[in-house]
């Protein structure tokens, strides 16, 4: 009844809320105008939105609860198979069940919970994006490091992205794979959105590439595979990327590649060139005059340099760099998975040559090169590509109709410039760089980031103060989010030996026993999103 009161009084109309604004804003004198009253149509259009929340609030409300008992009910039918198929002693068996009801138990406790940013403590920037930024925290009471993504709610309003955002909650939350960032929770306050992932401390692909400058072929075909690896994951939930990029392809503290940034794409506004523009560049004339092509000729050197002066600029721009989107996403004329295939192909031209294909000095140039990219595609003589990396690309960075993926990611890995690449163990493999990591908070596998002065510990949104913020949104209702793995490495006595003996050599929680050998065996949560992350399934 309680609880039925209380989201009754989260969704009242704003007409009543606004009367207890105005008594708490002459009471502390704020000097600020009453504002203007409702119409009756306004107030009748919002009391519509709020009811409709409401509905939704309680909605998912019961299906989540009717989904929490039948995951538990599948978690522990899975943890009693795997003990009874695998080698584990009657004893351990005990142990291992007795704490997985545990885990059980402090799961519904940390389900009532209210998270809130306070709960972490905020440590270094590891990240900054046009909505929020990315930084190391660690949970106050469990000591566990996280990686925490905060985004501005107001700006996703503002940029029409709160689909994009909700998508990239739903995604992080159903799909379960090796090959995309862990989600642990999400939360709200009223001004932030707040992801709680896991924390890659081996740095992101533009990092490595901006170090390495160019990647051997091997070193490519390492990182391109698991990128196959990790396309294939969200294809196969019928999501679409849309915005695969180096920056979006972190690495772990053993060097293995996850996805990540689901659906916070920037999308480059080329509304304001002509159709004309796009199409005239597979001709000579259109080439030379709206395509870039009257930039200064440069050498490979020359080019690449150009490219890293400018990449992280581009990269924490608002706009962000096109460098990497489909010809069809730009043309906005529909697009399908096809695309992120072609972003592959960007990439693995980018690792090979140093710069990506169609790199121009100005973004619109560049996306001008993207839609004539029978012009522009061309491979430089000193980068000495072998004859099916050439291939490879090309036919990636192609027309969607001829573009290998278009049926399956099959259709790549037996491309020639896989050969040898055992797909089932790559992740199981030494990377290509171990990347350098002396502690669970070290960063110097990211760029260093000023702090702002503003910084402070969750600044006047902790506290109690957070109680009393209306802690939820009409647009972002159903954001909450708490992922089961997140009491995985909670404390039991005596569990320590059981989890050295009883865990994968890379994985070493005793998560190994709670998870499917398989990719995307789990789902977990509900499914509806749309925009530049999109799941194409119906709602
Ligand atoms: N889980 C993580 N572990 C380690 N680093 C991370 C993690 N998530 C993000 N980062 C770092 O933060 C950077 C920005 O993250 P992300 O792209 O998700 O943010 P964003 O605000 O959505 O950026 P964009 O502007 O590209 O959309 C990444 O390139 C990476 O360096």
């Amino acid at each position: 009844m309680d609880s039925a009161r209380s989201w009754f009084q989260k969704f009242q109309p704003r007409d009543r809320l606004r009367s207890s604004t105005k008594k708490k804003d002459s009471t502390m004198g704020s000097g600020r105008e009453d504002p203007q009253p409702m119409s009756a149509e306004e107030a009748s259009n919002v009391t519509k939105q709020r009811v409709a929340a409401a509905k939704q609030y309680i909605e998912n409300h019961y299906k989540e609860q009717m989904r929490n008992l039948q995951e538990r009910k599948e978690r522990r039918m899975v943890l009693e198979k795997k003990l009874a198929d695998g080698d584990v002693s009657e004893e351990d068996q005990n142990n291992l069940l007795k704490f997985h009801e545990k885990k059980e138990t402090e799961y519904m406790r940390l389900q009532r919970h209210k998270m809130g940013a306070d709960d972490f403590e905020l440590l270094t920037m590891i990240g900054k994006g046009a909505f929020g930024e990315v930084r190391v925290c660690r949970e106050k009471t469990t000591g566990h490091v996280y990686a925490m993504k905060k985004l501005k709610k107001s700006e996703m309003l503002r940029r029409g992205q709160v689909e994009h955002v909700k998508a990239e909650r739903n995604l992080l939350a159903e799909v379960d794979s090796n090959c995309i960032v862990k989600l642990y929770c999400s939360f709200q306050d009223d001004e932030f959105l707040y992801l709680i992932m896991e924390y890659l401390p081996g740095g992101d692909m533009m990092t490595l590439l901006m170090r390495k400058d160019t990647l051997t072929e091997d070193e490519a075909r390492f990182y391109v595979a698991e990128t196959v690896l990790a396309i294939e994951s969200i294809h196969v939930h019928n999501y679409i990327h849309r915005d695969i990029k180096p920056d979006n392809l972190l690495l772990d503290k053993f060097g293995h590649l996850r996805l990540s940034d689901f659906g916070l794409c920037k999308p480059l506004d080329c509304s304001t060139l002509e159709e004309k523009d796009f199409t005239v560049g597979d001709s000579v004339h259109g080439a030379s005059r709206n395509d870039g092509s009257s930039a200064p000729k440069r050498t490979q050197q020359e080019q690449l340099q150009h490219w890293q002066k400018n990449r992280r600029t581009l990269a924490y721009s608002t706009v962000g760099t096109p460098d990497y989107i489909a010809p069809e996403v730009l043309l906005k004329k529909g697009y399908g998975m096809e695309c992120d295939w072609w972003s592959l192909g960007a990439i693995m031209y980018e690792m090979l040559v140093g710069y990506p294909p169609f790199y121009s000095d100005d973004p619109m140039s560049t996306c001008r090169k993207i839609v004539n990219w029978k012009s522009h595609l061309k491979f430089p003589e000193e980068a000495k590509l072998s004859p099916e990396a050439k291939d490879l690309i090309s036919k990636l960075l192609c027309n969607v109709t001829q573009r290998l993926g278009s049926n399956g990611a099959d259709q790549i890995k037996v491309h020639p410039w896989f050969k040898g690449i055992d797909w089932d163990r790559i992740y199981h493999m030494d990377a290509a760089f171990i990347p350098e990591v002396n502690d669970e908070l070290d960063t110097q596998n990211f760029e260093k980031f000023e702090e702002s002065e503003s910084h402070s510990q969750s600044a006047s949104r902790s506290g109690p103060w957070r109680k009393m913020l209306s802690s939820k949104d009409i647009n972002f209702v159903g954001y909450t989010y708490k992922n089961f793995e997140i009491v995985n490495d909670y404390q039991v006595p005596g569990m320590a030996e059981l989890k050295k003996k009883n865990t994968k050599p890379k994985r070493p929680t005793i998560k190994a026993l709670f998870e499917d050998e398989s990719e995307g065996s789990d789902t977990t949560n509900s499914q509806q999103s749309q925009g530049s992350f999109v799941n194409l399934l119906p709602p």
